[in-house]
Parts: C-alpha cells; structure tokens; sequence
C-alpha cells in the first residue's frame, strides 16, 4: 500500500465544494470556515447549522441536487451525501486537477480530512488512512490536553521570536542557540515573555 503524503493546503479564495447538507457535509463545513476557502453547499435539504451558515453569508448553498456543473473550478470536492452511487458520480465528473474525497468511500478518495487541532499557528492533524476514524479522534482528544491554551500565545510568540532572531543574529551557532532557547518549557510557562527573552538574547551575546 502507498502512504499517504501529508501538506498544509492555503485555500484562501479557493473554491471548496460540498455535496450533501446532512451530518457529515456540516463537520466538513466546519473544518473548512477559518480557511478564507469560497465554500458551496450543494444539497436539496441542509442540516439547522448549515442554514445558519447560509444565512450570515459564510456559505453559499444551493438548495439542489447535485448536478456535474456545480464543480466547475472547485479545487476540492466533498462528496457527503446519503447515496453512494451519486458519491461515485460526482468524483468521475471531476477533472484531474481537482481533489475529491468520497465520505463513504476512504480508498477511492484522494484526500481524507484528518483529525485536527489547532492552537493558533500550530496545527496537530491525526489521520489512520481511514483504517480508524475513531482512533484518530482518540489520539486527538489525548493531544488536545497535552498541547493547551497556552501553546497559542506561546506559538505567536515563538513566531515573533524567530522573525527577529533570523533579522538581527547572523552567527549560526549563537542562532541555533536561541532557537533551541526559545523552544523550552522556561519560554511556554513564561510570566513575561519579552524579559525572558531579552534575558536570553543578551546571555547569548557575544
Ligand atoms: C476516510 C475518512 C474520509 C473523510 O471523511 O475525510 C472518513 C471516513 C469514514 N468515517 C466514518 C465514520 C466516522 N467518522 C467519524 C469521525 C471523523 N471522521 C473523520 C475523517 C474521516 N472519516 C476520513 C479518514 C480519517 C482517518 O482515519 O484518518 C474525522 C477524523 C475528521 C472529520 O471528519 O472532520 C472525524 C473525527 C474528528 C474528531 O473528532 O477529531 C466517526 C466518529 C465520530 O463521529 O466521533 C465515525 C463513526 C464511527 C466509525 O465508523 O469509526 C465512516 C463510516 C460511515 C458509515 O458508517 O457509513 C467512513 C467511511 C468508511 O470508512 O467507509
Ligand atoms: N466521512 C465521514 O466522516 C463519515 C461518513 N459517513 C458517510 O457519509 C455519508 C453522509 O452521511 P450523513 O451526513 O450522516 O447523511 P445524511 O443522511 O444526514 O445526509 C445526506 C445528505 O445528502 C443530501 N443529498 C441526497 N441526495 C442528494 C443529491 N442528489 N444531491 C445533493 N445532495 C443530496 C441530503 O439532502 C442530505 O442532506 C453516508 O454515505 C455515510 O455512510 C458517515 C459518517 C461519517
């Protein structure tokens, strides 16, 4: 069996398909709203979210059946809906180019949305390859106490941090220092970010 190759996709101003408005098109839905992706929901009947959704704008939902040109110049298609049949339709209408995922369907899809959590920069995705949803949302659940709160603030932080070390630190050594400096538990419990790492900075002057 091939692995599956895993990429953080930009999707600002890209078009995000999803077919179906049951339980699972709203999960898929949901995942997609912080990514700025232009999301259209194809689906005679959605679920009370999705028409909240709909309704604030932050949607677009075609209250249809699918029909092949509903995914013209999608770059990613979720086909979620009840009929397995339409399922497979809709992925052989698609072009090469564009990315499918069959909701009832792992093996013949070309992406699955992993198990996700997201603490401002940092983002921690599980996925079993479809094997185990449930076991991907276990492992998750567990990572979600491991990484808390704090990890947001502390990832801006450390962003920041960086951006001025990479600016004002040319000695690759003393860079590779602060790097690994900045990246402790010191710096995540920090009271006082700034201070500490001026702290920092100056004993690691030379
Ligand atoms: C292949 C994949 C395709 C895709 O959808 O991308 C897929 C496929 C299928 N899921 C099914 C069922 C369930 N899915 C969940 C939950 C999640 N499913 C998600 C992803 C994926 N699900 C992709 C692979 C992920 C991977 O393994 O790496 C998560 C991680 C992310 C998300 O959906 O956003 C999200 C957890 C989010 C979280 O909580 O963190 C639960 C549990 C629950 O709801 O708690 C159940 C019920 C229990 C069970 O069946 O295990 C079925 C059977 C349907 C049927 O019975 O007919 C199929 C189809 C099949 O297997 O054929
Ligand atoms: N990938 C995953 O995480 C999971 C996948 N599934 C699978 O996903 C599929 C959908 O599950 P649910 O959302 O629970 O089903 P659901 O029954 O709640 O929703 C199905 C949706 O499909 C829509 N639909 C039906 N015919 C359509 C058409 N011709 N054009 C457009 N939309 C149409 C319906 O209006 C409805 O909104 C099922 O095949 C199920 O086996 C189920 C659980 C999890």
């Amino acid at each position: 069996m091939n692995s599956n190759y895993p990429i953080m996709v930009k999707l600002e101003g890209k078009k995000a398909v999803v077919v179906g408005g049951g339980k699972v098109a709203e999960r898929k839905v949901t995942g997609l709203l912080d990514s700025g992706a232009q999301i259209v929901v194809v689906s005679p009947e959605a679920t009370e979210e999705l028409i909240r959704l709909a309704s604030i704008g932050k949607i677009d939902w075609q209250q249809k059946p699918f029909s092949e040109e509903d995914i013209h110049g999608a770059f990613l298609i979720f086909a979620a809906t009840n009929d397995n049949e339409l399922n497979q339709a809709i992925k052989r209408s698609a072009g090469d180019l564009q990315l499918v995922t069959i909701a009832d369907d792992p093996e013949g899809s070309d992406f699955h949305v992993p198990s996700q959590i997201h603490r401002g920069r940092l983002t921690i995705s599980v996925s079993t390859g479809g094997a185990s949803p449930t076991l991907a949302r276990k492992i998750r659940e567990q990572l979600d106490h491991q990484f808390d709160e704090r990890y947001e603030e502390y990832l801006e932080f450390l962003f920041l941090a960086r951006q001025r070390i990479l600016k004002e630190v040319k000695d690759p050594s003393r860079k590779r220092k602060l790097f690994t400096g900045i990246v402790s538990d010191e710096f995540l419990n920090s009271q006082d970010l700034e201070a500490d790492f001026l702290r920092l900075m100056q004993k690691n002057d030379v």
